[in-house]
C-alpha cells in the first residue's frame, strides 16, 4: 500500500526535509510526495489520489492545507494523518495532537482514527473555524505582510484593533429564527479553539454533528484574556454562541471573510450547513 504525504513548502517554519527523513524512517510504506504550489493545488491531488492507490494520506502543513486536501477528497475520501507544521495548527491544536515531531508521526502512521464533521460555507469545506469580521481583517493583512509564521500575525494585530472596519450588522438565519445582531466578529466554529490557543467555544464538539456561530459583541481585553485559561466562562455581554446545524447570514455591507487561516474576499452572504463525519483523521 502506498501513502500520500502532502508538504506545503511554505507553512509555519519547520524544517519539512528533516520531517520527511523521519517518516522514511517509521514506515515501509511507499510515499509518494506532493509539494503544493499555492496554484491549483486541488486539481493536483484530487487527480493524484484517482490514479494511485493510497490508503491514506499525511499532510504537513496548516489548517489551509488540511482544508484544500479535504477538499481534494471530496469524491474519495481517505484517512488523513496531520504533521502539524503550520504556523498555528488549529485543528491539531483542537484535536490534542502531540507537538513533539516524533510523537505526531507516530500518530499519523497510526491506527486510531477518528471521524469529524466538516462545515460546508458557500461552496468550500471549513474543518475548523470561519468568521466574518476583526479575525479575517487580520488575516487579509498578515497576508498582505512581509512576515509569515507568528511574529507576522502579533505585527499585525495592533494596527489591526486599531483601524478595524467593525462593528458590523448581521442578520442571521438559524434553527428557523431571524435574529439581528451587531458585532465586531461572527465566527462559524467546528472547533472549540482559534489556532492562538484560544478557547473561544467550550462546548463544541468536533464530531457531534452541530457547529456553533460565536457573535463577539466588543472587543473587551478582560474577556480575550480569560479565553487562555482552561475553562473560561465567557460573560454574554462578550459573546453570544448559537449552535446549530445550518445558517444563513446577511450582512448590511462587505465584510472581511476567513475559511481555517485562509482569506476569502470580503462578502454580504453566507451560507453553511454541517456536514457530519465527513473526514476521518489519525488521533492518539
Ligand atoms: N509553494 C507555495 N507557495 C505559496 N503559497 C503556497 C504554496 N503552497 C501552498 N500555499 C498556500 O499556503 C496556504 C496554506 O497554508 P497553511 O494555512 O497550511 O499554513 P500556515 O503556515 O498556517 O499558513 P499561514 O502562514 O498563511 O498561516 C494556502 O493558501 C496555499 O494555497
Amino acid at each position: 500500500m502506498k501513502i500520500l504525504l502532502v508538504i506545503n513548502p511554505i507553512s509555519g517554519d519547520s524544517d519539512k526535509e528533516s520531517l520527511i527523513h523521519s517518516i522514511k524512517q517509521r514506515t515501509s510504506s511507499k510515499i509518494e510526495i506532493f509539494r503544493t504550489t499555492g496554484k491549483d493545488d486541488i486539481k493536483k491531488i484530487e487527480n493524484l489520489i484517482a490514479t494511485h492507490d493510497f490508503e491514506r494520506v499525511l499532510v504537513a502543513g496548516g489548517d489551509g492545507t488540511i482544508k484544500l486536501v479535504a477538499e481534494a477528497m471530496e469524491d474519495q475520501s481517505l484517512p488523513v494523518g496531520i504533521l502539524p507544521a503550520g504556523s498555528a495548527n488549529g485543528l491539531a491544536y483542537d484535536l490534542e495532537l502531540p507537538i513533539e515531531q516524533e510523537a505526531f508521526i507516530n500518530v499519523a502512521l497510526g491506527d486510531k482514527k477518528k471521524e469529524i464533521d466538516a462545515i460546508k460555507i458557500n461552496d468550500q469545506l471549513c474543518l475548523h473555524i470561519s468568521d466574518l469580521g476583526l479575525n479575517a481583517e487580520l488575516i487579509r493583512e498578515y497576508e498582505q505582510g512581509a512576515f509569515r509564521g507568528k511574529f507576522g500575525y502579533a505585527l499585525q494585530t495592533i494596527p489591526t484593533l486599531f483601524n478595524t472596519e467593525g462593528p458590523h450588522d448581521f442578520t442571521i438565519h438559524a434553527n428557523e429564527k431571524n435574529i439581528h445582531r451587531r458585532g465586531i466578529m461572527l465566527a462559524i466554529a467546528n472547533s472549540k479553539k482559534f489556532g492562538t490557543g484560544a478557547m473561544v467555544n467550550a462546548s463544541g464538539k468536533i464530531d457531534d454533528g452541530v457547529f456553533e456561530l460565536l457573535l463577539f459583541k466588543k472587543l473587551d481585553v478582560f474577556e480575550v484574556l480569560k479565553t487562555l485559561t482552561k475553562d473560561a466562562q465567557l460573560s454574554p455581554e462578550f459573546l453570544e454562541v448559537i449552535p446549530t446545524k445550518k445558517a444563513s447570514i446577511q450582512t448590511l455591507k462587505k465584510v472581511d471573510f476567513q475559511i481555517d487561516g485562509e482569506y476569502c474576499k470580503a462578502l454580504q452572504h453566507v451560507e453553511a450547513e454541517i456536514l457530519p463525519k465527513k473526514i476521518s483523521v489519525f488521533v492518539r
